[in-house]
């Protein structure tokens, strides 16, 4: 059997109202798109404000109906197998309220349990279940009204997992949560990934995607830019690994050593000065030249205090990727 989602060619276009006049005009928002969200793993979905992830994540979720193309979750069809699909699937959209603030937690897992057809006893015990799972059994019996944000997004979480689905979608699911909070519901969602459940994620977090990805897709104005895992988009965008060496009183003699031993190289020092006037020479490519580097700079007398490497975040690699991408086409506001 055909397992995970697996979107092909998925295409969504808006007819929108624009003018004085209200004319209507077609605006298409997703073009040909074709992602897959296995098992057992977290998959990103990135792209600029408007790329069209929202509209993707919603076609996947059975919410829109695609113009075109086809999503199947397990081999069935989000349009003609809806019901079944709904069963297998939740999404979890952390900048909308997902939740009643007028019941308690555990009456809004009831309530949502009840919806899915789940019979009153297995409905008890999965709200304590998951009361338990995102750290609210305490405050099972307090109003939402007085939840706090991230009380609230643990809730929402719980309320996604209700049915027991075998894929999570997750729009921005630590949107405005406090750090703390934020790396436990990653820590959520990583259990969740090694019990079997296959996620899609999107956050304008890029560090959280990095930690829980294996693979992203990056879309822009509705179109498939690039894929990879964070290390490959990484190595794609052309971003390296660094070196950097801060030098107390260089004298000319260190810069110019420095200048020579980039130009043998056949590569690039860059030279600034810190807030403490120290010399501070970055290089790209690390392990072949951090060690050369110094003892370079020693034997022409500076004194090294600090030598830092960096990887490249992934955020580094998405700016550099999305640069000069296409703007989206739809602008509806
Ligand atoms: N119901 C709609 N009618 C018309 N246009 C829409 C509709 N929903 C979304 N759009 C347009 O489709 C494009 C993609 O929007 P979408 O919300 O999917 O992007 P996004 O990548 O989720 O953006 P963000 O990061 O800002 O949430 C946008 O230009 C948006 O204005």
């Amino acid at each position: 059997m055909e397992h995970g989602i697996i979107a092909r060619d998925l295409g969504k276009t808006f007819t929108v109202r624009t003018g004085l006049f209200g004319r209507r005009v077609e605006k298409t928002a997703v073009h040909g798109l074709s992602l897959e969200v296995p098992p057992g793993r977290v998959t990103g979905l990135l792209g600029l404000n408007g790329a069209g992830k929202t509209t993707t994540i919603k076609m996947m979720s059975t919410l829109l109906r695609p113009t075109s193309g086809t999503v199947r979750v397990d081999g069935l069809d989000t349009v003609a197998d809806a019901r079944a699909v709904r069963r297998r699937i939740n999404l979890i959209a952390g900048g909308e309220r997902m939740v009643y603030a007028q019941m308690t937690g555990r009456e809004n897992l009831h309530y949502f349990a009840r919806l899915y057809g789940l019979p009153g006893a297995l409905r008890r015990r999965r709200a304590q279940e998951l009361l338990d799972v995102v750290g609210l059994s305490e405050a099972g019996d307090t109003l939402v009204e007085r939840y706090s944000r991230g009380m609230a997004q643990r809730l929402s979480i719980a309320r996604g997992l209700v049915n027991d689905p075998d894929y999570l979608l997750l729009d921005e699911p630590t949107l405005g949560l406090d750090a703390p909070i934020a790396r436990e519901l990653r820590q959520l969602v990583a259990n969740l990934v090694r019990g079997g459940k296959g996620v899609l994620l999107t956050s304008h977090y890029l560090a959280e995607v990095e930690e829980l990805c294996e693979h992203v897709y990056v879309i822009s104005a509705g179109r498939h830019l690039t894929e990879g895992s964070p290390a490959e988009l990484t190595a794609t965008a052309g971003c390296h690994r660094t070196v950097r060496v801060t030098v107390r009183d260089a004298s000319a003699a260190v810069a110019a050593t420095v200048a020579e031993f980039a130009g043998r190289l056949g590569t690039r020092a860059e030279e600034t000065v810190d807030a403490d006037g120290a010399l501070v020479v970055s290089m790209a490519h690390p392990d072949e030249i951090a060690g050369p580097l110094v003892t370079a700079i020693v034997a022409a007398g500076g004194t090294i205090t600090d030598l830092t490497v960096t990887n490249p975040s992934l955020e580094d690699a998405i700016v550099t990727l999305t640069d000069g991408a296409p703007r989206p086409e739809v602008a509806v506001s």
